[in-house]
């Protein structure tokens, strides 16, 4: 199941990045960035990467099962001291939610087909409608 959820995550990460001040001038893939720049990170493109995952706009959970990606490349939460603090809160949030919905519930989406719009985040066009039958 976490597996699943970290695959949701990868492909639809609730945050798309975040800007950054450049603190000291660097070279990026040829590139000078000047101290006092403001740059963003974009999770998208990262999570999107073929170099880090392959098919990378395939649904395949298995992609963490074992070792999982590398390090700073399934970064939904960020990485380094900006970190998401709320991180594990979120992780047990999302799986108690899953296990409750899934063991409990036989239910099926009302619009097969709802595309999701990122308005910044990624939400359901329609709010996802779905009907829910206790077991
Ligand atoms: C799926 C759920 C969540 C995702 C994907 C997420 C993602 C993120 C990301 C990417 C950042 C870094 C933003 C940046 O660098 O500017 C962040 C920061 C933060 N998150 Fe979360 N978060 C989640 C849930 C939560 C929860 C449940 C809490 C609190 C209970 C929380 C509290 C915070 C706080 C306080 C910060 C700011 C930390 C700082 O500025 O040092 N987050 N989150």
């Amino acid at each position: 199941m976490e597996c699943i959820a970290c695959e949701v995550l990868r492909l639809a990460p609730p945050v798309q990045g975040a800007f950054r001040d450049v603190l000291t001038d660097f070279m990026y893939e040829g590139f000078y960035i000047p101290k006092g720049w403001k740059i963003y990170w974009s999770t998208h493109s990262t999570h999107k990467n073929s170099e880090y995952f392959l098919e990378p706009y395939k649904f395949d959970p298995s992609r963490f099962d074992g070792r999982g990606p590398v390090p700073y490349t399934f970064v939904p939460f960020e990485g380094g001291p900006k970190m998401c603090p709320g991180k594990e809160y979120a992780r047990l949030e999302i799986l108690v939610f899953m296990h409750n919905l899934v063991k409990r519930f036989k239910w099926g989406k009302l619009i097969p087909d709802e595309n999701i719009v990122v308005n910044p985040m990624p939400v359901s066009k329609k709010s996802l409608p779905i009907q829910l039958f206790p077991y």
